[in-house]
Formats: C-alpha cells, sequence, structure tokens
C-alpha cells in the first residue's frame, strides 16, 4: 500500500482550520488537524513544501517511521509549526490504520480505560455575577466541571472574557493584534473573590478551574495558589510562562492548589523536567501541537510515571477532527484527568461531521471505524480563509507584556 496524494484544507467556518487529508492507492483516506492559531499558513507552507512531496510513495502503515522521518529527518526538530505538520500526518495515518483495522481508533491503542471522559466547559462573564450565571447555566447543561475567568474591576479587556454576557469567547478576534491592558495586581486582588463567590453558590462537589494565561511571575503565581486553596480548584492553568520549567519548582513550594500547564508545548523536551520533578499535576500539551498520537502517547507514558495526569488543551482552534483524536486518547490513556470543551460553531460541526458525542458532562466515544471524524471539502470551500490574530497585552506603564 501506498501513498498516492496528499493535500491541505483550509477552511474558516467561524474561525480557520488546516486539515491534512492523505489518500492511500487503495482509496482508503486519513484525515489530520493541523491548526496553529493565528499562525496557520505558516504550517500549510511547511506541510506543502516540505512534507507532502516527502510522502508520496510511502507505505502509510508505517507510522512510527515516517514519525521519525520527519522528525530527524528535518534536521530542524521541535517548534509548533514543524511539531504541528508532523501531527496532521501522525493523525491522518492513524486514522487510515484505524480504518484498516476496521476499528476504532481507542481499541488499536489498547482499548478503553474509561467508559466516558470528563471534560470542563467555559463560563465567562464581565462581573462575578454574570459569570455566576454562566456557570449556573453549564451545571444545568449537566457539566460536572467548570472553569471560570471574569472581567477585572479596572482591566477593560481580558483574556478568557467574552465581549458580549452570553456569547462564545472567541481570542483571536481581530485581522492585525488588539493590544489590552493588564494589571497583576488588579487581578491578583480579584481572582480570590471570584472564586469565594463560585463555591459560597455552587457548593463543594462541583469542579472548577482557572486559567491564568502565562501572565504572573513565579512569585505572584505562587501567592494566587495559595490565596485560592480554600476553594479547592480541580486547577490553575498557565500560571507563568513555562520556558524556564524551574520556575514552577518555586510555586510548588507555596501552594497545594494543582497545577496544569502545557498548551503551548510541542514535544516532550518542553515537559520533561516539569514532569520528571513532579512540579505539575497536569499535562496539557495536545495531539495537533505536540506532534500527534505517536509523541503525545510518549509524554502521557512518562507523564503518569510521576502521577502526571492528561488535560487536553480542546478550544475553538483546534479542530472536530483534533478533538474527535483526543477523545480517543482520553478514552484509552490510563492516566486521564479531564478534557476541555468548548463547543464548536454549527457551521464547524456540518464542515466536520463527527460520532463523539457529548452527554452528562462527557465525551462519549464513537464506534466509526478511524478517528470517527471526516471533512465535507465542499461545504469547506464555501468558507475561505481569512487572518486572524490573537491579542497582545502591554502593561499599564506600557510595557509588551504575556497576554
Ligand atoms: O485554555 C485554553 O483553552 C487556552 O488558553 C486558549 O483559550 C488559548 O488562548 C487559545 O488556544 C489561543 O489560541
Ligand atoms: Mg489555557
Amino acid at each position: 500500500m501506498k501513498i498516492e496524494q496528499a493535500y491541505t484544507i483550509v477552511t474558516s467556518p467561524g474561525r480557520n482550520f488546516v486539515t491534512l487529508k492523505i489518500v492511500t492507492d487503495q482509496g482508503e483516506y486519513g484525515i489530520g488537524d493541523a491548526t496553529l492559531n493565528g499562525r496557520e499558513m505558516a504550517v500549510v507552507a511547511y506541510l506543502e513544501e516540505h512534507v507532502i512531496p516527502t510522502l508520496i510513495g510511502r507505505d502509510p502503515q508505517r507510522i512510527e517511521d515516517i514519525w521519525h522521518y520527519l522528525y530527524r529527518g528535518a534536521y530542524w526538530r521541535r517548534g509548533p509549526v514543524t511539531m504541528s505538520a508532523i501531527a496532521a500526518v501522525d493523525m491522518a495515518l492513524w486514522d487510515i490504520k484505524a480504518k484498516l483495522a476496521g476499528m476504532p481508533l481507542y481499541q488499536l491503542l489498547g482499548g478503553k480505560s474509561r467508559d466516558r471522559v470528563m471534560v470542563y466547559g467555559h463560563a465567562t462573564g464581565r462581573d462575578i455575577e454574570t459569570c455566576l450565571e454562566e456557570v449556573a447555566r453549564h451545571v444545568e447543561e449537566g457539566y460536572k466541571a467548570v472553569r471560570v475567568q471574569a472581567g477585572v474591576p479596572g482591566i477593560a479587556s481580558i483574556y478568557g472574557v467574552a465581549k458580549k454576557d452570553g456569547e462564545p469567547y472567541e481570542p483571536a478576534d481581530a485581522e492585525l493584534p488588539a493590544e489590552h491592558v493588564w494589571s497583576t495586581s488588579k487581578y491578583l486582588n480579584h481572582v480570590p473573590k471570584l472564586f469565594a463567590a463560585v463555591r459560597e453558590r455552587f457548593g463543594d462537589d462541583l469542579h472548577v478551574l482557572h486559567d491564568v494565561h502565562h501572565r504572573l511571575t513565579p512569585i505572584e503565581a505562587a501567592r494566587l495558589g495559595k490565596e485560592v486553596e480554600p476553594y479547592h480548584l480541580f486547577w490553575l492553568e498557565d500560571c507563568v510562562p513555562a520556558e524556564n520549567q524551574e520556575a514552577f519548582g518555586l510555586i510548588r513550594q507555596h501552594t497545594t492548589t494543582p497545577l496544569a500547564v502545557g498548551e503551548v508545548f510541542n514535544s516532550l523536551y518542553d515537559a520533561k523536567a516539569l514532569i520528571e520533578n513532579q512540579w505539575i499535576d497536569y499535562i496539557r500539551a495536545t495531539l495537533t501541537h505536540a506532534g500527534g498520537i505517536t509523541h503525545m502517547r510518549r509524554i502521557a507514558d512518562l507523564a503518569g510515571l510521576y502521577h502526571v495526569r492528561t488535560g487536553f488543551h480542546g478550544p475553538t482552534d483546534l479542530s472536530p477532527v483534533c478533538l474527535g483524536a483526543a477523545i480517543h486518547f482520553d478514552t484509552w490513556v490510563p492516566n486521564f484527568g479531564i478534557q476541555e470543551y468548548m463547543p464548536h460553531t454549527s457551521a464547524t460541526d456540518k464542515v466536520f461531521p463527527h460520532d463523539y458525542r457529548f452527554e452528562d458532562g462527557h465525551f462519549v466515544v464513537g464506534e466509526t471505524p478511524g478517528h470517527g471524524v471526516d471533512i465535507d471539502e465542499d461545504l469547506a470551500k464555501q468558507y475561505p480563509y481569512k487572518r486572524a490574530s490573537l491579542p497582545v497585552n502591554r502593561l499599564e506603564d506600557g510595557t509588551l507584556w504575556h497576554w
């Protein structure tokens, strides 16, 4: 069996998605997600110029060999563009292999470790009151875990809070990056009040999460972790940027609030010290940005040795292809923690027909051979690419900060 054809499909049913389709000489095909939010066309160029030409004629069943060919063979290793491109190939090849075996992907990985996978949804509001209403709506919809992000008095525009109440939050909201103004002290003073209100209204059973989105220093993160300890967060996410992995050692000394990190990681080496030193509790890297199923499996296995569990990144800027494959992975992986879920628009769901379903705060994996997600190419063509950028943050004195 040989790879006969491979091509990228860029579509924007509400936001941009990049899909790689690989077709074999026997007519079987697989698809993989290559979406890197705000940098979509860089991955398309990498795939078209440097990856696809080398795939033609290869045996699609040699997933491991092709992974190393693209990783080692490129000489230039790692990085989000390279690893997203490799991931798309890897996901498509696992899709093909599972279809050839006549099995849903989770069976090939080793079968079910659980019947369903718990997800967390996003509650957002301009202030604590509106945010609590959003948490209530999620609870009514069956969610057992909710991420809570509220506006902060004195900060005009902030990560995680929708522009209008009740609307979903989409960060890549302008052709060129919007500029926001950030105040660490206002934020730090406000967040403990938000979680006090959440526990007061919803009691102890609901799992609550919070995303700091990289905007603190280690000692500030340590303070926040300590101050929210009474509210028993499921996790505090990305409390500092993680290029310096040792920073988490400092935070860890000060707080028992569980720590999650890694949505911007693209390889095991981004997380090695974090995992081996048990500085974190959840690893957030996901299939699309961290080299696909083949590499993510290695990360999860290392994490398992150190009591670190998975908490895959899953916002709407990853396509349903990534989400579908992730649900298979989550269903199998022994050290599963939680799966992030922001519902895609109905236009996106139509472009990417899929067999996973949301039920009672969980995803239930489908039984279709492969990863269970397809793409309607004709429909995809109706939504052309539109450049969209993530915002940047500046401190009140104008210094460029982490968004
Ligand atoms: O926890 C999350 O889901 C993330 O922080 C996202 O909301 C990112 O901001 C987005 O993926 C950027 O493209
Ligand atoms: Mg995040």
